[in-house]
């Protein structure tokens, strides 16, 4: 179903939360607003691919309809793996879970519609944050990404991906009107782009590169590396 949230003016434009009418459409919005979304989440189920190490768990932390959960399941063969999905809004994870169960795989899933904070991280090879922690209180990021860090085994990976801030104020600009371009072109209308900038202002907290860069070896990661980068939006991957 095409996103339209935001194609009426409204008088007052609230926080955007993650409510039935967003998981209603949120595909095309996922796929019209971010840049190279079908390419990273083939390339997690690549990642996950080769990373997964048997007797573990893999986690997609922030799941929404599972889009990256299904990447993993495509390309995962290790022996005695189990994956956990784990998304906090109850309309995505209703979903999530009909999709999922919908295909028949080896790879066991594991729905829960919780905060990931509170969900146990263990025993872990593969953990996929896909444009999550930007959503996340940006206080509370750093003892988040500890905890992955924790729960994961040696040589195990964090996949992070993030809408970015750029540094310098011309540089953001720059990057932000080429995002701003990129929703134009795929059909959406000033009032749509402007309101839901205004919806995600307070809710969507976002961090520049460095920013990542050391809350990750502040972790203990040895290696963030920078896999994709368009615009204002990047995925990395953290290797333990
Ligand atoms: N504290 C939290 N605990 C659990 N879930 C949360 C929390 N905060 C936000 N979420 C959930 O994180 C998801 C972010 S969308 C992820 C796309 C997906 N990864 C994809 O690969 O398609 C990204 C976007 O819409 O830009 C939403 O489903 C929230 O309910
Ligand atoms: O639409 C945007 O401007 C974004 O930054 C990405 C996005 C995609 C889906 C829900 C919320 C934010």
């Amino acid at each position: 179903m095409k996103d339209a949230i935001y194609s009426q003016p409204r008088k007052q434009v609230g926080d955007f939360r993650f409510d039935e009418s967003v998981a209603e459409v949120f595909p095309d919005m996922i796929q019209r607003s971010i840049p190279g979304y079908d390419t990273i989440v083939d390339a997690i189920g690549q990642l996950a691919g080769k990373y997964a190490q048997s007797n573990s768990t893999l986690y997609d932390l922030g799941c929404s309809l599972g889009a990256a959960s299904m990447a993993m399941r495509r390309y995962v063969s290790a022996e005695n793996c189990q994956l956990v999905a784990v998304d906090n809004s109850p309309a995505m994870v209703e979903r999530c879970e009909r999709h999922i169960n919908g295909f028949k795989s080896d790879l066991p899933v594991q729905v829960i519609c919780d905060d990931l904070q509170n969900v146990d991280i263990h025993d872990a090879s593969v953990i996929v944050m896909n444009f999550t922690l930007q959503f996340i209180a940006p206080e509370q990021r750093q003892t988040i990404i500890n905890r992955l860090y924790q729960g994961l085994k040696p040589g195990g990976i964090l996949i992070l991906s993030e809408k970015l801030r750029h540094n310098t104020q011309a540089g953001n600009e720059l990057i932000i009107d080429l995002h701003h371009e990129f929703k134009r072109r795929n059909g959406y209308s000033e009032l749509e782009i402007s309101q839901k900038r205004t919806a995600l202002e307070n809710v969507m907290l976002i961090d520049d590169f460095a920013t990542h860069e050391e809350r990750l070896t502040h972790a203990g990661f040895s290696d963030t590396v920078l896999w994709f980068k368009c615009f204002n939006f990047a995925s990395f991957v953290a290797i333990k």
